[in-house]
């Protein structure tokens, strides 16, 4: 592993220990202590709340960039505004597009609005941005539906997505989350082509006190998933998180590999994967969007993640993604600690989107 990486997991696992010493040392003491049983870190309700506030503030935080993107300028646009007209809606249309809410989803808002302008329904300036504020919120909150891993076990969580958008980062925010929450997680390295991939992994499994079942640089991948199967079952794990390349050859070699995957987790666990999960970085904008489509055709995606939102003013991705592929949203990365990662709450996004 290069020393930049070795960096980033010790700063990493420092931010969850909560210690100032960077996560040092090689035993996962302190991630435990961290990791704990919710209902310790959590003891009363006040805490709760407390630790809610806490989350949404530091939510606000991460989509700062996006918010003055897209809020700032629509304040500036509307600010005292008396009456709307359709220059104002004009306006309106060019900053959305700007702010990577894309094309599809900026014309139905538009054409909403135009239809609640024709009603009298947008008299000033904050009627119209309350009115995209409910369009939006209908729109992300429609599919809207958390990954529930209880359905199945092991549950089988098939991770793909191109390379360097954050899967295996995610990988390892899931392992240390389901961690804290009690549960028993097996890695699967199911990226054999890139070489520092399964050490990647391997580093997220050992801080999280978790088993990774990785194989040699250029295996089989699907001999990485039978054992993977076959070691979550004999371990009697509640959840099994198999890792993907995110580049082959070519993308047909890349598709045709993922459904192979697929093929050899169905045979050996029926019902397996139980959940596709595609990653997505929200800063590459558009060209999320023909991942997504992409991989849509290909892979049977069952939910998204979305990651990267915090360094990006595209976060408005997060709107034409849930608009245009009508498939759940279950995570959005807002930084890079373990607690940056967090469920996709569609009220909450959109609040801390406005406020
Ligand atoms: N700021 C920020 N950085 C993130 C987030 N998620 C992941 N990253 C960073 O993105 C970089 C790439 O993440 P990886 O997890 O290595 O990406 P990958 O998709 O596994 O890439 P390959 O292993 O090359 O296939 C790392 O530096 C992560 O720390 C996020 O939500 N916010």
């Amino acid at each position: 592993m290069s020393e930049e990486k070795k960096g980033f997991f010790k700063g990493l696992w420092g931010k969850i220990a909560g210690s100032d010493d960077g996560g040092e040392g090689t035993s996962t003491e302190p991630v435990q202590q961290a990791a704990g049983p919710v209902s310790e870190v959590s003891p009363s309700a006040a805490d709760g709340e407390s630790r809610k506030a806490g989350f949404f503030e530091r939510l606000k935080q991460g989509l700062s960039k996006t918010r003055d993107s897209l809020v700032g300028r629509i304040d500036r646009l509307v600010l005292g505004k008396k009456e709307i007209d359709a220059d104002t809606l004009e306006g309106l249309e060019e900053i959305l597009i700007t702010a990577d809410i894309g094309v599809q989803t900026t014309v139905e808002l538009i054409r909403t609005l135009e239809q609640r302008l024709s009603r009298n329904e947008l008299k000033d300036g904050a009627a119209l941005k309350e009115a995209l504020k409910e369009e939006i919120l209908k729109r992300v909150v429609r599919d809207a539906a958390p990954l529930d891993t209880t359905a199945a076990s092991p549950f089988v969580i098939m991770v793909i997505g191109v390379n360097g958008v954050g899967k295996t980062t995610t990988i390892g925010k899931l392992a240390a989350r389901y961690c804290q929450q009690g549960k028993r997680v097996v890695l699967a390295a199911g990226d054999t082509f890139r070489a520092a991939a399964a050490e990647q992994l391997q580093a997220w499994g050992e801080r999280a006190g978790v088993d990774v079942v990785r194989h040699q640089e250029g295996a089989d991948p699907s001999a990485v998933v039978f054992d993977g199967i076959k070691a979550a079952v004999a371990r009697k794990a509640d959840i099994l998180i198999v890792d993907t390349a995110g580049r082959l050859h070519t993308k047909v070699n890349l598709m045709e590999e993922l459904k192979k995957v697929r093929r050899i987790m169905g045979r050996e666990l029926p019902g397996a994967p139980h959940e596709t999960l595609l990653v997505l970085d929200a800063a590459t904008g558009q060209n999320a969007i023909s991942q997504a489509r992409l991989f849509k055709e290909a892979a049977e995606v069952s939910g998204i993640a979305l990651t990267k939102l915090d360094g990006t003013a595209k976060g408005g991705i997060v709107v034409a993604i849930c608009n245009e592929f009508r498939i759940p949203v279950r995570y959005i990365g807002v930084g890079e600690g373990v607690e940056d990662l967090r469920d996709f709450d569609p009220a909450q996004f959109v609040e801390a989107l406005f406020q």
